[in-house]
């Protein structure tokens, strides 16, 4: 506002060097000199508001943007895994990056868009003040300009939301090519890659070029009125000063004011551009959220008992479940695994036990019936603490771009070095990672890539160990170990198990006999349950499956041969 009332005091101080220096009979050059000094001045404070203004806006802009972010990405850790199953990751980046530095550059202008209206509030007082029929003159054009900027700003929204949303799936494809780079060359895809992301960036292009179109018709027209005014002023003020009915202090005041008015209105079209881009990228974000979570922390929540002869006792009672898309993948399941014990779950593929795998931690939540952990409802218990109660080993092994002790001391940051040892020697991972020449030290790159996939998996599996839960779920954890080196994970797994309930999900014979028993899975449910050679010996079901299974590790193995 200092800044603005600053700028606004010049044509007033031009205006009395004029008429009390230049106009004077004779000329007074104290006077001139005077308000010279004023103008200084005037101009200097100015000047100083602008740079504290200034730094101000990008303080605030760069704050908000901040702060967003942080929300953002604590939103995202938040959501349950629906959500992150129908959203493609990249569109979640281009919402913490493009969309918020859209909502940042609006930000900025805040301060400046303030000053604007300030200015142009104050000018039109001045100028109807001085001459309320040249004021009709100079300001004329505004109903113009404001129906323009409308139509302008309705014109844009759509053009600018579309480039924000082909910018997302830009990002997308980016995303995704990058991520899965290893695949796109090993079927030699670059160039269907290429062109779905040529295809993309032409939409990007597109809709860029629509928006820009909208802004060329409209802005030059928006720009152009103020000028407008200025003739008009020149043309009627300059008859007025030769018939003496205005000083010329005034009319050069009342010019100065006019051009005032330009910058304020120049950059009307520019704000209602930025403010669209804004709006749009605003909206795209608050979608982000106030997406609910839907897996949260009970209101009540009651904690899972902490001392007992054993701990880990897991209870299915008549689950049911589907994913988003309602076809049932659990009906009325039941299974009971007491504490300290193994079991392996073997079905035909797609039969739904990664999902009940899933179901314990509370990726999702039962549909019916209800499952329980020690006695207590899982969706009673605090959430933090049932994952930390229930270890996952992943099919598809996730490490982060840090040193392989990071990687296994994910759970607790803070684990003392013996305590990562000892989880790797129980998951037989100590040995090779000595081996590597900076040891535990050993910076892993990005997904874990610079090591094999038993590596990664045995890595993964002392991650587990570490956080040492009370039920761990091993999905098929030795499936991509070199079958020379099954025995030495099982001989690990072994130990790992031992006393602790573990839920197998076996893909392989020789997964299933680490357990002490087998859960069959067929048709949503358990059809049968026993130790390995008891359902060998009763179940047809049984055969079958494992026949099956069987075949389909022959086939892997011709695969990778
Ligand atoms: N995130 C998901 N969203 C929707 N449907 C899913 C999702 N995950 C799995 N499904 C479906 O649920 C069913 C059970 O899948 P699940 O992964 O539990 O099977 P599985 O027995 O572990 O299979 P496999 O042995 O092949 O790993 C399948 O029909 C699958 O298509």
């Amino acid at each position: 506002m200092l800044w603005t009332i600053g700028k606004v005091a010049v044509p007033w101080i031009v205006r009395q060097g004029v008429d009390r220096g230049i106009e004077a009979e004779p000329p007074d050059i104290g006077e001139i000199r005077f308000w010279g000094l004023m103008v200084l001045l005037a101009g200097a404070g100015s000047a100083i508001f602008a740079g504290a203004r200034r730094y101000m806006a990008f303080r605030e802009a760069r704050r908000t943007e901040a702060d967003l972010r942080d929300q953002i990405f604590a939103q995202i850790q938040r959501l349950h895994f629906a959500y992150h199953d129908r959203t493609q990751a990249g569109q979640l980046m281009s919402r913490g990056n493009t969309d918020l530095q859209q909502v940042q550059q609006f930000v900025v202008m805040i301060p400046v868009t303030i000053s604007n209206a300030l200015t142009v509030l104050l000018v039109t007082v001045l100028l109807v003040v001085i001459d309320p029929i040249l004021t009709l003159f100079a300001l004329g054009s505004l109903p113009v300009v404001n129906v323009l900027g409308k139509r302008f700003s309705t014109r844009l929204f759509p053009n600018v939301m579309r480039i924000q949303e082909e910018s997302a799936q830009l990002a997308s494809v980016v995303d995704e090519s990058v991520q899965g780079v290893r695949v796109v060359k090993g079927f030699g895809a670059e160039p269907a890659q290429s062109t779905k992301l040529e295809t993309e960036a032409e939409d990007v292009y597109d809709a860029a070029m629509d928006a820009s179109y909208v802004r060329a018709r409209y802005l030059p027209a928006i720009e152009l009125m103020p000028n407008v005014g200025l003739i008009a002023v020149l043309a009627y003020g300059g008859h007025q000063v030769m018939n003496d009915e205005l000083t010329l202090g005034t009319l050069v005041s009342f010019n100065l004011y006019v051009v005032l008015l330009i910058q304020p209105l120049r950059m009307l079209g520019m704000i209602i551009a930025q403010a669209q881009r804004a709006a749009a990228a605003g909206d795209r974000v608050a979608e982000v959220l106030s997406t609910a979570p839907r897996i949260v922390d009970p209101a009540h929540p009651r904690q899972l008992p902490s001392k007992g002869p054993a701990l880990g006792h897991v209870q299915f009672e008549a689950v049911d479940f589907s994913y988003a898309d309602g076809t049932p993948v659990l009906r009325e399941l039941q299974l009971d695994v007491p504490a300290g014990q193994s079991i392996a779950l073997v079905g035909a593929t797609g039969s739904g036990k990664s999902t009940i795998a899933r179901l314990l931690p509370r990726f999702y939540d039962v549909d019916g019936g209800r499952i329980l952990l020690d006695g207590v409802d899982v969706r009673e218990a605090p959430l933090a603490e049932l994952r930390r109660a229930v270890g996952i080993v992943f099919e598809d092994t996730f490490l982060f771009s840090a040193s392989i002790a990071a990687n296994i001391a994910f759970a607790d940051p803070d684990a003392p070095q013996e305590q990562i040892e000892r989880a790797a020697r129980l998951a037989g991972a100590h040995d090779f990672i000595v081996e590597l020449p900076l040891g535990y030290h050993t910076e892993i790159g990005e997904r874990g890539f610079s090591l094999s996939g038993g590596q990664r998996q045995r890595i993964a599996i002392a991650r587990a160990i570490l956080a040492d839960p009370r039920v761990l779920i091993l999905d098929d954890a030795t499936s991509s170990v070199d079958p020379t080196k099954e025995h030495e994970i099982r001989d690990a797994l072994g130990e790992v198990m031992q006393g602790r309930t573990t839920i197998v999900i076996a893909h392989r014979p020789a997964t299933i006999a680490l357990a002490d028993r087998v859960a069959l899975l067929g048709d949503g449910r358990i059809v049968a349950t026993g130790t390995h050679d008891e359902l060998l010996a009763t179940s047809e079901a049984y055969r079958t499956v494992l026949a099956a299974i069987e075949r389909d590790v022959e086939a892997g193995e011709e695969v990778r041969l």
